[in-house]
């Protein structure tokens, strides 16, 4: 008789799981999912790894697991612990034979995943490749050899496109056995873990539900309920609701949902419906997901020190007070403070609004970039390591592609993206008060208003700005009258 453990990390899925199909051989299989303490714990640049929407969602995706593997007759042992200990322990008291599980690309994942084999001793680890949308041997050169600039790495996967079969789920598993149910135990809560519970925010641009069937759900939804998918270019400037682009990212970064899905059904949405220029451009949004995760797998370590993968470079690597104002959202820039809360407020922010923020900490505050990527991992529903650091590398500046530094002129930003106001006062209430002409610039206010509705001011107006200020006559009819009196003075 043949016991297998099925060790489920960042991709608590079973739709399109290579390990769980290797996992149909066995005669016995035990799903398992560890919950390991030191994600709730500071890391090295003081930030938890895991925040209280992300361990939200992620409580929410395990206890879906759990209901589908139950389903089909089986079960997912929750564990607390360090899978190095719990691992080889759980295989020498249940008597496996063998381990499988997803691959991993990011280091610290990658030297866990190397002290467990090694702790395992004779007994097999098999890894399986499943959260990139292209096997290795699918490319057409090997990791070395692919272009390290965007464009060309769309330029060379383009060349021969795989066809994107992902298998579907099994129609029943395995036997799961009565000496693990015997360790089954029940689902810890937020406050067990230490994080409180997070405040429900009706705001949010992610309302959604952690789990498979929620990612199902909204995909099905995207492409073919509501086709939102074939207004993408239109809307993905947005900053407000949940049309504005695809939200998918948060069940591809905790592996509810297979990116080889996406693209499949991307493809077949395309067949019937005909492609467009926005089905094209989410196609090669899913590109830069995996123009990411080759740049992990190429550079590891690297892309995680403070020159980035351009080793030679010199980036700032020190915070001061400046750090903190940003990331409570009281930097005084109200486009880039509204994005920070709402990150806060709910774990989610878009593109453009992480764009903002992150230029705005290394370009304009001069603050250690590794900090802001390190306080997105804690906030970020769907924070992945590639698409996170990759990214932040990007605008700092610090990526692998010679030539691009991402600077944003966050006025003109806020300018062009939000030209009513609405998104700044929908997460900046005190700013409700300030007449829609001011409110980008609340620092051209007297300092008694500002005090007033307990907003900081900025210290000093950088000059690249001066094209987007309001002018004299918005100024003016921007201000309470009371306060009129001083403007005209000065
Ligand atoms: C500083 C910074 C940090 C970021 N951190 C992350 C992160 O931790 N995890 C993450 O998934 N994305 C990250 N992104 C990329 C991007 O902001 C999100 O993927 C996107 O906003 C998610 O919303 P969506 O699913 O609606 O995306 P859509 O616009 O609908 O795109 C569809 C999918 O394509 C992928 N994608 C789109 N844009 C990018 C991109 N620039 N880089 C990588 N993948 C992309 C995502 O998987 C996304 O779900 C970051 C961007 C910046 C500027």
């Amino acid at each position: 008789m043949r016991r297998a453990l099925l060790w489920f990390k960042q991709d608590l899925r079973l739709d399109d799981h290579p390990a769980l199909w290797a996992g149909m051989e066995a005669d016995e299989l035990i799903p398992v999912f560890i919950l390991d303490p030191k994600w709730v714990r500071s890391g090295p640049l003081g930030a938890r790894r895991l925040g209280v929407h992300r361990a939200r969602f992620l409580l929410e995706s395990i206890t879906a697991l759990d209901n589908s593997l139950r389903a089909l007759g089986s079960r997912l042992l929750l564990l607390p612990g360090h899978p190095e200990d719990v691992i080889p322990d759980l295989v020498q008291r249940l008597d496996i034979q063998e381990v499988l599980t997803l691959e991993e690309i990011a280091p610290e994942e990658l030297t866990q995943l190397a002290e467990v084999r090694s702790r395992l001793g004779h007994v097999r680890l098999r890894e399986f490749q499943g959260n990139s949308l292209f096997r290795m041997e699918e490319l057409l050169k090997g990791l070395e050899q692919m272009p390290q600039v965007y464009s060309e790495f769309c330029r060379v996967v383009e060349q021969r496109l795989p066809v994107f079969q992902p298998r579907p789920v099994p129609r029943s598993l395995p036997v799961f056995p009565q000496a693990a149910q015997d360790m089954l135990l029940p689902m810890p809560t937020l406050s067990q873990l230490g994080l409180g519970e997070p405040l429900s925010v009706p705001n949010s641009a992610f309302p959604f539900a952690g789990g498979e069937p929620a990612a199902q759900s909204r995909l099905r939804d995207y492409l073919w309920e509501r086709q939102g998918v074939r207004n993408y270019i239109e809307n993905r400037h947005g900053l407000i609701g949940t049309e504005y682009s695809s939200k998918l990212s948060p069940w591809l970064a905790n592996g509810s949902l297979s990116p080889r899905r996406v693209a499949a059904e991307l493809r077949r949405h395309e067949s019937r419906y005909g492609r467009n220029e926005s089905t094209h451009c989410l196609w090669q949004k899913l590109l830069w997901r995996e123009f990411f995760r080759l740049t992990l797998e190429r550079h590891g370590q690297a892309l995680f020190e403070p020159g980035g993968v351009k080793a030679t470079a010199r980036a700032p690597d020190k915070i001061d007070e400046r750090f903190q104002q940003w990331c409570q959202g009281r930097t005084g820039m109200p486009i880039v403070d509204a994005n920070m809360r709402e990150l806060a407020d709910t774990g989610f922010m878009s593109y453009c609004g992480r764009q903002i923020v992150a230029s705005y900490l290394v370009h304009d505050l001069k603050q250690d970039w590794r900090h802001g990527a390190a306080w997105f991992e804690e906030h970020q529903l769907d924070y992945d390591p590639a698409s996170s650091w990759g990214n932040w590398a990007y605008v700092a500046g610090y990526a692998s592609d010679p030539k691009r530094s991402d600077t944003f002129n966050a006025l003109r930003k806020a300018r062009d993206l939000d030209p009513e106001g609405t998104y700044v006062s929908l997460w900046l209430p005190e700013l409700r008060v300030v007449s829609p002409q001011l409110r980008h610039t609340p620092f051209l206010l007297p300092l008694l208003q500002l005090e007033m509705i307990d907003y900081p001011r900025l210290s000093k107006v950088p000059e690249s700005w001066t094209d987007y200020l309001p002018n004299a006559e918005e100024q003016f009819y921007g201000v309470p009258n009371e306060d009129k009196e001083s403007l005209q003075a000065s």
